[in-house]
This record gives C-alpha cells, sequence and structure tokens, in this order.
C-alpha cells in the first residue's frame, strides 16, 4: 500500500504514518492538495492529511479541498501529540536571539505565538509549506542568521539544534490527522490506542429559515446523539453562505444516522457523509 503525506521527512504528519503503517511503502509530497490528488488519480492508496490543531483549530486547506475539489471518504482519524522546538544552524547557536527570521508551518508559528511574542518582538515569522520544509530550509542557508519550528525529529533529521524546547503555548497540543482513501483501510495492531467511532456529516441548510441551525441541532439532540465538533466553513458561492461540518461521535448505524439524515433532508438541508470511522491516538512522543 502507498501512503503520501505533508513531507518532507520529518514532519508531524510523516511521523504520524510511520507510527500507523510502519510496514508501508511511504512517500512525502510537497502539499495537502497534492496529497489528496495522488489519491483520486489512483497514484497513492492512502492519504494522511491534518484536519485540525487543538490549539489553533482547523487546516482550512484539508476540509475545504475534501468538500469542495476531492470527494474522498474519511477511513480515519489519528491523534498525534505534538511538541515545537526554537532550532537554528549549529553555526548559528550562540546568537539565536538575534534571528533575522523564524519559519514554520503557519499552524506551528500561530502555536507559538506566545514564545513569539514575548522572547522575539520584533522577529519576523514567515510560512513554510510544513515544519520539517523549515528546517530543511535552515540547514540549507547557514550563512543565515534563522531558525524554524519544528519538532525533535526534524532537528535531528536536518542537524539543527534545539536552543528552546517545548515552545507551544499550551501543553495539550494535539493535531488530529486524516486517512483518507477510496477503499476501507486496515490499521494494522501498532503502539496507537484505539478511541471511540466517528461519523462526519457535511450539512447545508436551505436558506432563509429563522432558527435553522437550531432545528438541525435538535434533530441530532433529541436521539441523545452526541457531537465532538460542529463547524461552519463557506460555500464559497456568496458572502454568507455556509455549510455545516458536524462529527457525531458514533459509526455510521442503521438507525439512528439514517433518522437523523431523512429528518434534515425533510427540512430542506442537504447532508453528505464524508466518513465512519475509528479514531486512533499515538501514544508515544517523539524521540
Ligand atoms: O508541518 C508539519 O510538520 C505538519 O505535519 C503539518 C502540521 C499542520 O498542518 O497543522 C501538522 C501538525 C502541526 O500542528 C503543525 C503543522
Amino acid at each position: 500500500m502507498k501512503v503520501v503525506h505533508l513531507g518532507p521527512k520529518a514532519t508531524f504528519n510523516h511521523f504520524t504514518v510511520v507510527k500507523a503503517f510502519p510496514n508501508e511503502e511511504i512517500v512525502p509530497m510537497m502539499t495537502i492538495p497534492e496529497c489528496l490528488d495522488a489519491v483520486m488519480a489512483d497514484q497513492a492508496d492512502v492519504a494522511v492529511v491534518p484536519l485540525e490543531n487543538a490549539l489553533e483549530g482547523s487546516v482550512t486547506i484539508t476540509l475545504d479541498y475534501l468538500v469542495h475539489e476531492v470527494k474522498l471518504p474519511i477511513q480515519g482519524e489519528i491523534n498525534t501529540p505534538i511538541q515545537q522546538h526554537f532550532m537554528v544552524h549549529p553555526h548559528n547557536r550562540d546568537n539565536w536571539r538575534r534571528v533575522s527570521c523564524v519559519y514554520s508551518h503557519s499552524h506551528a508559528i500561530a502555536q507559538c505565538h506566545k514564545f513569539l511574542h514575548h522572547e522575539l518582538k520584533g522577529v519576523p515569522s514567515d510560512r513554510m509549506t510544513s515544519t520539517a520544509a523549515a528546517a530543511q530550509f535552515v540547514k540549507e542557508n547557514p550563512q543565515l542568521n534563522i531558525a524554524a519550528i519544528a519538532s525533535e525529529l526534524a532537528a535531528k533529521e536536518y542537524g539543527l539544534d534545539i536552543v528552546r524546547p517545548n515552545i507551544h503555548d499550551y501543553s495539550h497540543n494535539t493535531t488530529r490527522f486524516i486517512v483518507v482513501s477510496k477503499k476501507p483501510v486496515e490499521f494494522p495492531e501498532t503502539d496507537c490506542s484505539i478511541n471511540g467511532k466517528k461519523t462526519t456529516l457535511m450539512i447545508e441548510l436551505p436558506e432563509n429559515h429563522p432558527g435553522m441551525l437550531h432545528t438541525v441541532l435538535s434533530a441530532f439532540a433529541w436521539r441523545k446523539l452526541n457531537l465532538s465538533k460542529i463547524e461552519s466553513r463557506p460555500m464559497k458561492t456568496g458572502l454568507g453562505k455556509y455549510f455545516f461540518l458536524v462529527d457525531v461521535e458514533m459509526e455510521l448505524d442503521e438507525v439512528l444516522i439514517p433518522g437523523t439524515i431523512q429528518e434534515l433532508e425533510a427540512l430542506g438541508c442537504k447532508v453528505s457523509i464524508l466518513g465512519s470511522y475509528q479514531s486512533f491516538s499515538i501514544k508515544g512522543l517523539q524521540s
């Protein structure tokens, strides 16, 4: 099985794939859309991409690309603990407080806002395609006094020195990665722990119905269906037009979820199932 992920080597995404699919062919891609396109075009069997971070929220490119560009079902999710470190080229180790720019993935920069604000006030940060791409860039430019925010694995892989470990704003930093594939995916026995099952629904509301969101939520509430997430995203068809993504904490069954969908459709909503899947968590930390 060929599994693609946001690369290069030593992203959090790469670490997640190695933990979840240790015996498969693992191939890095430059961007999240490239990962999803590869599965769509049958150049890969599975893509594992980030969907949501506990500190910074949704990875909107993943969400939007799945809804608007490719129709690929979610076959699983993996929650990975995230520890962000501040690293420089060994040449610049003693000079790190005078770096001219900090590079990382936009989500990683946002997860370390307090550190950047308090300790490197006025130093610009610039986004890269991933944390590991930032680490690689710092390694390739020892003549520049610049830094990367990335994982311990990335520091090892690209020969950088961690000068400030654990700079993420809150300790419970976790990213939720989704596993998408045209076919059901078998998860091998690994050291990932098994959480519950989930079903993700996309709901478009009919226009101009006062109280419609309340009515939609009550279809879940009276069936006692637990929701772990609700998020609105623009339809991209005009200002004020949104769809809702809802995570239900149970597997797609034959009664409760189909009954909810029927009720919502009778109210004029459009509902699609983005996936019904097992959730896993990676137990070990990175080193
Ligand atoms: O850049 C990486 O290392 C990634 O795996 C991507 C990503 C993300 O898209 O949110 C994943 C986990 C971290 O939250 C930071 C970045």
